[in-house]
C-alpha cells in the first residue's frame, strides 16, 4: 500500500507525447482495493530457481466490484476540481546541463521518480513534472538544448528543434533561469553568465522571469552566495532571486508558494490521473523495490543493482515488465531467491497484482535474480 500511497503524489506527474504512452487512470481508481489470488502456490523455477514469471498467475476480473464502487458521473471524484474553479500556470526552466532542473522539478512535484531514466532532448519542451495542489496546477518544461554560443546567440541554425524552442520560450507564464551556484563560484562558465545576463536584460511584461541559484547546499561560506547575488542585481527582467538547494529542499518551498501564487484561472492542460511511460516504468521500479524491502529483512536490498531491462506492450494489450535483481555475493542470491524460488516467487506475485491495479490492466512481470 506504500506504494499506492506514494502515487497519490505520482499521479500529478505529467506525459510525455509518445503517442502509446499515456494511461488514463481510473479517476477514483487510489479508493478502489479488491483482493486476488494467484492460483499456484509455487513460483516458477527455472535454471536454480531464480526466475518469477507472472504470467503463470491469474487474478480474478474484478469488473463487478469495480463497478460497485464507481461513483455517479455528476459527482467529483477524489482531487476533482470544476474546471470553471481550475487555476495554471506553464512554467519553463532553462539552464545549462546538469543545472538541477529535473532534481528541483522532482522535489517540488514530491517524487523522485520523474525524470530518473527520462529522455532528453526528445522534444522542444518536455513536460518534465506537473504540481496539482488543491485547485491549483503548475507544469514544468524542460527548455532542452537552449544555451548561447561564445558569440552570444543561440545556436539557431542547428536544428528547426531549437530555433522553434527559442521563439517559443517567452510563452511560458514563469521563467525560471537556472544555474549551479557552487559550479559558479568555483569555475564559472562564461556562456552560463551570458544566458543569465542574456534573459535578465529586458523584462518581458507578459512573463515573469526569476533567477534560481541552485546547489547552494555545495557552498560553504554562504557569504559567497551574496557576492553571486550582487553580480546579478541589476538585470531588470529577474522579477525575484532563490537561492534553493533542489535536491536537499532548503528554499525550495518559497518558490513553491511563489508559483502557486502566480497562477490563474485557467483550465488544467494536464490531466493529473494521466501517467508517462516513463512515471510507469519507475513505478515498476518502485513497487518491486518496495516489495524486496518488505521480505527481505537482511541488509540485502541496498547491495542489490536492480535493473529494468524490458517494457513492451503485448499484442493483447498486456504489459511484459523484466526486471533484473543483480546480488553483488552469492548468499544474497540464495536469500532473495528463497527456498525453491519461495522469496522472489511471493514477492514478484505481490508485485505484479499492485502493478496490475495502477496500471489498469494485465501485466506480466518477470523477475530474475543474478549474479554479478
Ligand atoms: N548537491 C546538490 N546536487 C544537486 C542539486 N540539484 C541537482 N544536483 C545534482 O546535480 C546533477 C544534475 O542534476 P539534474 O537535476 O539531473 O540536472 P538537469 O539540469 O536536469 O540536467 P540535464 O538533464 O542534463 O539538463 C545530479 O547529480 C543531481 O543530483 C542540489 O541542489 N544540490
Amino acid at each position: 500500500m506504500k506504494a499506492f500511497r506514494s502515487l497519490r503524489i505520482l499521479i500529478s506527474i505529467s506525459r510525455t507525447e509518445t503517442p502509446y504512452s499515456k494511461t488514463h487512470l481510473p479517476q477514483n481508481f487510489i479508493r478502489r482495493s479488491y483482493s486476488a489470488q494467484p492460483n499456484l502456490d509455487e513460483p516458477t523455477s527455472v535454471n536454480g530457481d531464480s526466475v518469477f514469471d507472472g504470467s503463470q498467475y491469474s487474478i480474478e476480473d474484478p469488473a463487478l466490484l469495480e463497478a460497485a464502487l464507481e461513483s455517479a458521473d455528476d459527482e467529483l471524484g477524489e482531487g476533482e476540481v470544476r474546471e470553471e474553479d481550475q487555476k495554471s500556470l506553464n512554467v519553463g526552466i532553462i539552464g545549462p546541463p546538469n543545472a538541477g532542473k529535473s532534481s528541483l522539478t522532482n522535489f517540488m512535484v514530491g517524487t523522485k521518480v520523474a525524470a530518473a531514466s527520462r529522455k532528453t532532448n526528445t522534444t522542444t519542451h518536455e513536460v518534465l513534472g506537473v504540481l496539482t495542489k488543491g485547485d491549483t496546477q503548475v507544469c514544468f518544461f524542460d527548455t532542452p538544448g537552449l544555451m548561447l554560443k561564445k558569440s552570444g546567440y543561440g545556436y539557431k541554425d542547428i536544428k528547426a528543434r531549437v530555433q522553434n524552442a527559442w521563439t517559443s520560450v517567452d510563452l511560458f507564464d514563469v521563467l525560471i533561469v537556472m544555474f549551479d551556484v557552487h559550479r559558479h563560484l568555483t569555475c564559472p562558465d562564461s556562456r552560463v553568465v551570458r544566458l543569465i545576463t542574456y534573459m535578465g536584460e529586458e523584462a518581458n511584461p507578459k512573463q515573469k522571469r526569476i533567477l534560481c541559484m541552485n546547489k547552494v547546499d555545495l557552498v560553504e561560506k554562504k557569504k559567497d552566495l551574496l557576492k553571486v547575488a550582487e553580480e546579478f542585481q541589476n538585470l531588470p527582467a529577474y522579477e525575484r532571486y532563490f537561492m534553493i538547494s533542489g535536491l536537499k529542499g532548503s528554499g525550495v518551498r518559497d518558490l513553491s508558494q511563489y508559483l502557486m501564487d502566480q497562477a490563474v484561472t485557467k483550465p488544467w492542460e494536464e490531466d493529473p490521473f494521466t501517467m508517462s511511460e516513463e512515471v510507469m516504468k519507475n513505478i515498476s521500479l518502485e513497487v518491486v523495490r518496495e516489495r524486496l524491502l518488505d521480505h527481505v529483512h537482511q541488509e540485502v536490498p541496498y547491495g542489490v543493482e536492480h535493473r529494468l531491462v524490458d517494457w513492451r506492450e503485448q499484442r493483447d494489450g498486456s504489459l511484459r515488465i523484466e526486471q533484473h535483481l543483480i546480488t553483488p555475493k552469492l548468499s544474497q542470491r540464495k536469500i532473495l531467491v528463497g527456498k525453491s524460488g519461495s522469496k522472489i516467487g511471493r514477492i514478484g506475485i505481490e508485485a505484479n497484482e499492485e502493478l496490475r491495479r495502477i496500471m489498469n490492466r494485465k501485466v506480466h512481470l518477470i523477475l530474475k535474480v543474478l549474479l554479478k
